[in-house]
This record gives C-alpha cells, sequence and structure tokens, in this order.
C-alpha cells in the first residue's frame, strides 16, 4: 500500500510556508557570498555525475525542512512499496518495475508469488542473440542480403525513449541505420521509407498494448509496402518482429511470435526503454552497450533505494521541484542539455514526467487544492540561448531550469567544446547573479553613452538574477552515465507523485483522445453533412470534407 497524506497538513508543509518567506527575500548570490562551504553543501556525486543544486533558492533549514516533508509522506515505504513489486498503480491494478528489467544483481522480484527475474533474463538473452544476428550480418533477408536499415514503428513510450537514447549515444553506433516512425501522418512513413530495400529493411512494431492505432495503422503500411517491393508473405517474418505485451495481437498481425520480444504489464510504456521497446537501441549500439545503460539505471535504483534522503540524488531533485512548484507557484522546469546528442532529452521527458504527473485528482479519488507536475520543456544549450532564454532571464515568470552537460565532447573539435562549456557556467552564473543597475552604468559608461542616455537605457538591461539553475555535470556521456541520468530523472518523478499523493502510473487523459478520434473516423469515410458535434466540430469536419 502507498501511503495516503495529504502533504499539504504536514508540519513541514507548514513550517516551509513561513520559511519561504524568509527565503524569499534572499538571493542566492548573497546567501553564497556568506557560505564558503555553499557548493560543497549542496552538491552531491555518484560515480562520474557531479550534481550541484547549490544555485538554488535554499538554505540548509530548507533541504531540511523539504527532507521533514519527504518523511512526513513515509516516501521510505514507498519506495520499498515499489522495489517490493506491489501493486501501486492502482487504477490498472499493477505493479511498478521497470527497475526489475535492468535489476542486473538479479535478485527475486515477486509479482503474485512469482519471481519475474527468469522472464526478464529470458527475454534479455533473446535480444542479445536477436541483435548479434543482425549486427553480424548473420540474420538474411528474403534475397539472402544482410539487414542494413531498420524501422522502429512505435508512438509515445514506444518511441521517445528509443529516439533519445540512440540519438544520445550515436558516438556508439554501429553500421545499422536506424529510422524512427511514429507519427500517423503518413508523411512521417512515406518520408522514411523513400530510399530504403524492403530486402534489406527489418521493422520493429513496438506496442505495449499492440492496439495503438497509429502503430498498427503504420505496421499495415510499412507491410504493404514490404509486400509491392517483392516481398511474400512467407518472407515476412525475415522483416518484421514485434514487441509488445500482447501476444494475441502480434500473431493476429501476422508476425510469428517466434519473433516477439516480450515485456509485461507491469512496463509503464513511458519506463520501457529498459525492456525489449529498448530492442532499437541494442540493434544501434550493439548488446553490450545496451546492458550498459541498464547497469547505470541499476546503480542509480540502488541509491534511491539505500542513500540516505540527505544524499539521495533523486529525492533531492524531487523536493527542490516541489519547492518551486508549492511554494514559488513555478508552473514550468526547463531541461537544457549542452550537449547535441541529448537534442530529444527534453522531449523524452516532456512524457515522462507529464503523462506521469498530469493529474488532479489524489489517491482518495478527490480533486487536489495544490499544483501538481509541472509543464516540462526544453531545447539544447546553445540553440535555446538565442531562442527562449530572453524569458528566462527577464520575464515575469519563474522557470526552474535543469543544465546539463559532459565534460568529455566525443567530437572534441577545436574550440568547440570549450565554447560550448563557457556558455552552460556563463548562463548558471548569469541567471544566478543578474546585473545590478551600478554594473549597467558603469558598462553603458564605459561605451561612451551620456548620464541622459544611461538613464534611459539601464531599466531594459538590468537582470534581477535570482533564478534557479540544478547543474549536471558529466564526465561523458556514456551508455552507463546516460542510464543513471534517465533514472535519476524517472525515480524524480516518483518522488513528487508520492509527496502530491497522486497516482503517477496511470494515463487517463490520454485513453480519452483515443476514444475520441475512434469516434470520430467513421464520420470522416463518406462526404456527407456532418451535424452532431457542437458547431465548431461540426464546421471544421464539413469544411474538411468540402476541401479533401
Ligand atoms: O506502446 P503502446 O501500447 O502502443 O502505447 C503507446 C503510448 O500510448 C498512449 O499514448 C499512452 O498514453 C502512452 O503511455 C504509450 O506510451
Amino acid at each position: 500500500m502507498l501511503p495516503n497524506t495529504d502533504f499539504t497538513t504536514t508540519r513541514a508543509f507548514k513550517y516551509l510556508a513561513d520559511h519561504y518567506i524568509d527565503i524569499n527575500s534572499k538571493s542566492i548570490s548573497e546567501m553564497f557570498e556568506f557560505d564558503a562551504e555553499r557548493f560543497s553543501k549542496f552538491s552531491l556525486k555518484f560515480e562520474d555525475i557531479l550534481f550541484d543544486y547549490s544555485k538554488n533558492r535554499i538554505d540548509e533549514e530548507t533541504v531540511a525542512l523539504l527532507i521533514q516533508l519527504a518523511r512526513e509522506c513515509s516516501l521510505n515505504k514507498a519506495i520499498e512499496a515499489m522495489f517490493s513489486g506491489e501493486k501501486i498503480n492502482a487504477t490498472e491494478g499493477r505493479p511498478v518495475l521497470h527497475i526489475a528489467l535492468r535489476n542486473r544483481s538479479n535478485t527475486p522480484i515477486f509479482v503474485d508469488g512469482k519471481d519475474v527475474m527468469p522472464d526478464v533474463n529470458k527475454v534479455l538473452d533473446q535480444m542479445k542473440a536477436f541483435s548479434a544476428d543482425i549486427i553480424s550480418g548473420n540474420w538474411k533477408g528474403y534475397t539472402g542480403k544482410a539487414i542494413t536499415d531498420v524501422v522502429n514503428i512505435g508512438i509515445g513510450g514506444s518511441d521517445l525513449g528509443p529516439v533519445m537514447v540512440t540519438e544520445a549515444l550515436k558516438a556508439y553506433k554501429n553500421h545499422l541505420q536506424m529510422h524512427f516512425v511514429s507519427n500517423v501522418d503518413g508523411t512521417h512513413i512515406v518520408e522514411t521509407l523513400k530510399g530504403l530495400n524492403p530486402e534489406t529493411t527489418l521493422f520493429l512494431i513496438a506496442s505495449k498494448t499492440f492496439t495503438t492505432q497509429e502503430t498498427m495503422g503504420n505496421a499495415h503500411s510499412a507491410r504493404d509496402w514490404f509486400l509491392a517491393g517483392g516481398g511474400k508473405e512467407a518472407d515476412v517474418a525475415k522483416h518484421f518482429a514485434a514487441l509488445s505485451t500482447n501476444s494475441e495481437g502480434v500473431s493476429k498481425f501476422g508476425i510469428d511470435t517466434k519473433n516477439m520480444f516480450e515485456f509485461w504489464d507491469w512496463v509503464g510504456g513511458r519506463y520501457s526503454l529498459w525492456s525489449a521497446i529498448g530492442l532499437s537501441i541494442a540493434l544501434s549500439i550493439g548488446f553490450e552497450n545496451f546492458v550498459e545503460l541498464l547497469s547505470g539505471a541499476h546503480a542509480i535504483d540502488e541509491h534511491f533505494k539505500t542513500a540516505e534522503l540527505e544524499e539521495n540524488i533523486p529525492a533531492i531533485m524531487a523536493l527542490i521541484g516541489i519547492w518551486y512548484n508549492n511554494f514559488f507557484e513555478a508552473e514550468t522546469n526547463a531541461i537544457l542539455p549542452y550537449d547535441q546528442y541529448m537534442h530529444r532529452f527534453a522531449a523524452y521527458f516532456q512524457q515522462g514526467d507529464m503523462e506521469s504527473n498530469g493529474k488532479h485528482v489524489d489517491r482518495n479519488g478527490n480533486a487536489v487544492d495544490y499544483s501538481t507536475g509541472p509543464i516540462i520543456w526544453g531545447e539544447p544549450g546553445t540553440n535555446g540561448q538565442h531562442a527562449f532564454y530572453q524569458l528566462i532571464h527577464q520575464g515575469t515568470k519563474l522557470i526552474p531550469c535543469d543544465f546539463i552537460a559532459p565534460a568529455i565532447s566525443h567530437n572534441p573539435l577545436g574550440e568547440h567544446h570549450n565554447m560550448l562549456l563557457s556558455n552552460f557556467f556563463a548562463q548558471t552564473e548569469a541567471l544566478m547573479n543578474g546585473k545590478t543597475r551600478e554594473e549597467v552604468v558603469a558598462e553603458l559608461k564605459k561605451s561612451g553613452k551620456t548620464d541622459e542616455e544611461i538613464e534611459k537605457l539601464a531599466p531594459f538591461k538590468m537582470f534581477d538574477g535570482n533564478r534557479p539553475t540544478n547543474s549536471f555535470l558529466l564526465k561523458e556521456i556514456t551508455p552507463r552515465s546516460l542510464g543513471s541520468l534517465i533514472a535519476m530523472y524517472e525515480h524524480k518523478i516518483f518522488v513528487q507523485g508520492i509527496i502530491w499523493n497522486i497516482y503517477s502510473f496511470d494515463q487517463w487523459g490520454v485513453e480519452l483522445g483515443k476514444q475520441l478520434a475512434g469516434k470520430i473516423l467513421p464520420e470522416l469515410k463518406d462526404d456527407s453533412e456532418v451535424s452532431s458535434h457542437d458547431s465548431s466540430t461540426n464546421g471544421l469536419i464539413n469544411q474538411y470534407k468540402a476541401w479533401r
């Protein structure tokens, strides 16, 4: 059973509300001036990842109270409940066990009295053998040629994780060309298949449920393309594999269940890259590197489970987020990787975080009267600096930012990496320090402006500063460090869901969209006028029919 506490009624919450008034009158830079130990107090290291949270609007009391809050909400019990396979996804009656998929210690994890590890290991072995066959060229297509291109067809969690990781680890890539088709917009598959050869293309149909409209539509079009290109029905087995929990759906589609890589309903879609859904990752970077990714995540699982809350990186990340979300009323959280390979990281955690904690009903079924999951967004630095950082620096909204960067680049080209990292450091510093009137005046004087001009310009050039950031400095982006970083964010989401007393592992809001689209689709089949909706929806549908 998960604990069930309204965090706004805890003692810690009340203390935090008072303490907020105090902190709100302080600046981060001032707190650095008064405390030479601030960086060492508010930074943690895990293997080759340095997590610096000292540039936040916090002091020691803040952290102590936030930890008290976590204790009053029985976070430890909740962690134990997840790791021991309890059915903490109560609205779907399922455990939440992505941690089992990367449980490299192989200790038993029981679901309904059955250890899940033998099944997990069996699928990993199957993935190992399959990826070795495809990569080595042992596996032949229907005309005897080796596979050169892999197309993963999936959406949401069956797409975003594989895309994000294969991109982030491109430096580890082998000769196979990876492609990802997610959108039901025909353009996506048509453009992807241009230039591909059915004789050397492997399709991975990635769908937990094997019923998702977009994925099924794209999978059927892929099969039509394959058959039109010369393949026969009997050849489908050499070119199509399925990653799914639904073996019935897979065989109905016509994929041999020998080519099915199974996972289980206790794996949430947005937490599934560690499962068979990660087959495209194993194909792209090799199975050993995939295991490294799992190992990095497992190391964080152990840390999360055993570290004291004061030293627990996911817990601290979560509590700082709660501090801004529920006391400063920050609505969003920007994730800003200074690494081009990580360009889909923010997009990945848009689903990870927003689908998990975008909830307005607590675990008792009552509407909450506090703010829950933040809006997650972000782009890689330095591109974002030239696009939206203006608002982060000088806008009216408080936007806590996560800066992420590797110390070692996979592409050390001249001064590029120093230039990139100098921006990373400078931005977090500038967001904290801002720019005072004195600094602005001195700068303008130096540039030869008159007093009158300075008076006019100064307000526009001043920055308040005091804008909070977390910094994640990784030695290098490797399969292991990336695995750890992803797991940190996953557990951050978990901790926040526990404190907000919501269910983080269902997604009923998405189900509604699926149902509604399913209802309208038949109405679009012919040209008859539609009148069963509101006048806007009718108007749009009828105009669509007139124009198409
Ligand atoms: O893997 P599938 O069953 O095809 O589901 C794909 C996606 O469908 C929905 O959008 C769910 O909300 C997501 O969590 C899921 O990742």
